[in-house]
């Protein structure tokens, strides 16, 4: 169980923003079968911030998928605020950060942020949510707006990407390694805005990362996969960060977080086939 009030006995089904029982998804390859993920079951509760890590090829990617309503799971369940997944898709109520930012490159800053407003027929949720201009501001690029993305440093860029994902208020924040590709130093920063801008929003985050400082430092609890076919091997719950907890990199205790973690993470990669 993942998330910040799970010793409450009194929780509704409801109230878990993500709840994968049992799924799996399998592939046709030419006449086989392959199997990405299998028997994995996993609880977030609204305003959690989960992070999934594993060796390459145990599911990860295809998990975040299935929770996205992007491609169906071929066993066991997914729900989404206590629905199938397409439900919450409809609702706007999911965003997907990938790990290219994927921007159009002839609209400005502040027009790819626009663009899920503009091509989703949106007709506006119930609840309030930030605007464009406000969400440019939160991911601290104020006074870029009209900046094209060849103009911009790819950290950057993926800061644009974070706020067109939330310029639909989603309930939930799906980002697939979208760090991954950047230097150490942006990284961390980019680590310290998005734990900014998680404190500042009720969004649910399941994060995917192949960093184990990365996963130690932004997650509420770490979901360790491992392959040959993918699965669970153990869920941490790190402790719970919200509102004001900060963590500090040069902690001993982050470093002894960082080493337990690695021990889970080394088991992981000894088991994958
Ligand atoms: N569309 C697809 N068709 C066939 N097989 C697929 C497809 N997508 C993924 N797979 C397979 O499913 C398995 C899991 O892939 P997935 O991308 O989810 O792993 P991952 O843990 O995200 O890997 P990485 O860390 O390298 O991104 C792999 O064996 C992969 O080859």
């Amino acid at each position: 169980m993942c998330g910040r009030d799970w010793a409450d006995p009194m929780l509704q089904p409801t109230q878990w923003a993500i709840d994968v029982a049992d799924a799996g998804v399998a592939f046709a390859r030419g006449d086989q079968e392959i199997l990405a993920f299998t028997g994995v079951s996993l609880k977030a509760l609204a305003g959690a911030f989960v992070v999934l890590i594993g060796p390459s090829g145990c599911g990860k990617s295809t998990l975040l998928r299935a929770i996205a309503d992007l491609l169906p799971c071929t066993e066991g369940e997914v729900a989404v605020f206590g629905s199938e997944p397409a439900r919450a898709r409809e609702q706007r109520r999911i965003s997907f950060v990938f790990q290219d930012a994927t921007l159009l490159p002839w609209r400005s800053v502040i027009d790819n942020v626009r663009l899920p407003l503009q091509v989703g027929g949106w007709t506006g949720r119930q609840r309030p949510g930030r605007t464009p201009e406000e969400l440019v501001e939160l991911v601290g690029l104020k006074g870029r707006e009209a900046a094209l993305p060849h103009e911009l440093s790819g950290g950057q860029r993926q800061r644009v990407s974070i706020a067109r994902a939330l310029v639909t208020n989603p309930d939930v924040l799906l980002m697939d390694e979208p760090f991954g590709a950047l230097d150490e130093i942006t990284r961390d920063r980019l680590n310290d805005e998005l734990l900014r801008i998680w404190r500042e929003t009720d969004t649910t985050i399941v994060f995917v990362t192949h960093s184990l400082t990365e996963a130690a430092f932004l997650g509420q609890s770490v979901v360790v996969m491992g392959a040959g076919p993918g699965r669970i091997i153990e869920t941490i719950d790190l402790k719970p960060r919200k509102p004001d907890n900060r963590i500090d990199r040069n902690d001993p205790a982050f470093f002894a977080m960082t080493s337990d973690l690695r021990a889970v993470l080394e088991r992981a990669y000894g088991s994958a086939a």
